[in-house]
């Protein structure tokens, strides 16, 4: 029995691809993020009612990630609310929130805390703060804190998984981290070592630097956790 949920990105890129993309492709997938940054926003809401229809066995995370997050979708936090409360009609299962980007999200969508998965990313570091930043986060009772950081050095990337370890164990398990790039690769499948809930791995593209391919992925975390759980 595997813990850790796999967590694969459908990233389409122009309405004119979705009817090729194959809900075969994700059935090993315990979640699967609509990564809807990657079109534009009247084209998200055209393309809503598609792909809910044919993910609809399938556990969806809907996720905005912003330019403020490494992201590509530069809108305001007006307009980040109106796509979430637009999308929740759609009842997804879980929905992102980019705490220090957006986070007038979480107040105006407080209704649905247990949809949301809070997040963090940053393309350059892992700040000094980020245990400080993870437990306001928690603070917010949402279903998942995520974050999503880059390590410099190899030491970055076992401190996180020490944190990630450290918040599980202090908190409870609702805590989703991964140092990104080459370097960080071990961050995603550790998870039954630091209690990271969720990993991120893709099918075709990545939608973050270090992501493993999902039947690697599932091969790699089968064979860590098969007697553990
Ligand atoms: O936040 C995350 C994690 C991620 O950035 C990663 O590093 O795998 C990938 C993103 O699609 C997702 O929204």
């Amino acid at each position: 029995m595997r813990k850790t949920k796999i967590v694969v990105p459908l990233i389409i890129e122009n309405v004119s691809d979705f009817e090729a993309i194959s809900v075969s492709d994700y059935v090993s997938a315990d979640v699967v993020e609509w990564r809807a940054d990657f079109l534009s926003v009247d084209d998200i809401l055209i393309l809503a009612p598609k792909v809910f229809e044919k993910f609809k066995n399938n556990k969806i995370l809907f996720t905005i990630r912003t330019t403020s997050e490494g992201g590509n979708l530069k809108i305001s936090d007006k307009k980040y609310i109106q796509i979430l409360e637009e999308i929740l009609n759609f009842d997804p299962d879980y929905i992102d929130i980019e705490y220090f980007s957006h986070g007038r999200a979480l107040s105006a969508l407080t209704d649905f805390r247990q949809k949301i998965v809070l997040s963090y990313h940053n393309f350059d570091e892992i700040p000094t703060d980020l245990t400080t930043r993870l437990i306001k986060m928690h603070g917010e009772e949402t279903a998942f804190v995520k974050a999503a950081v880059m390590p410099e050095h190899e030491c970055d990337v076992l401190d996180l998984l020490q944190i990630t370890r450290d918040l599980t164990l202090e908190y409870g398990e609702n805590f989703i981290t991964m140092a990104m790039g080459d370097l960080g690769r071990i961050s995603r499948i550790s998870g039954y070592l630091t209690g990271s809930c969720w990993t991120f791995a893709s099918l075709e593209k990545a939608s973050a630097p270090g992501q493993i391919r999902l039947a690697e992925a599932e091969k790699i975390l089968n064979l860590l956790e098969e007697n553990l759980f």
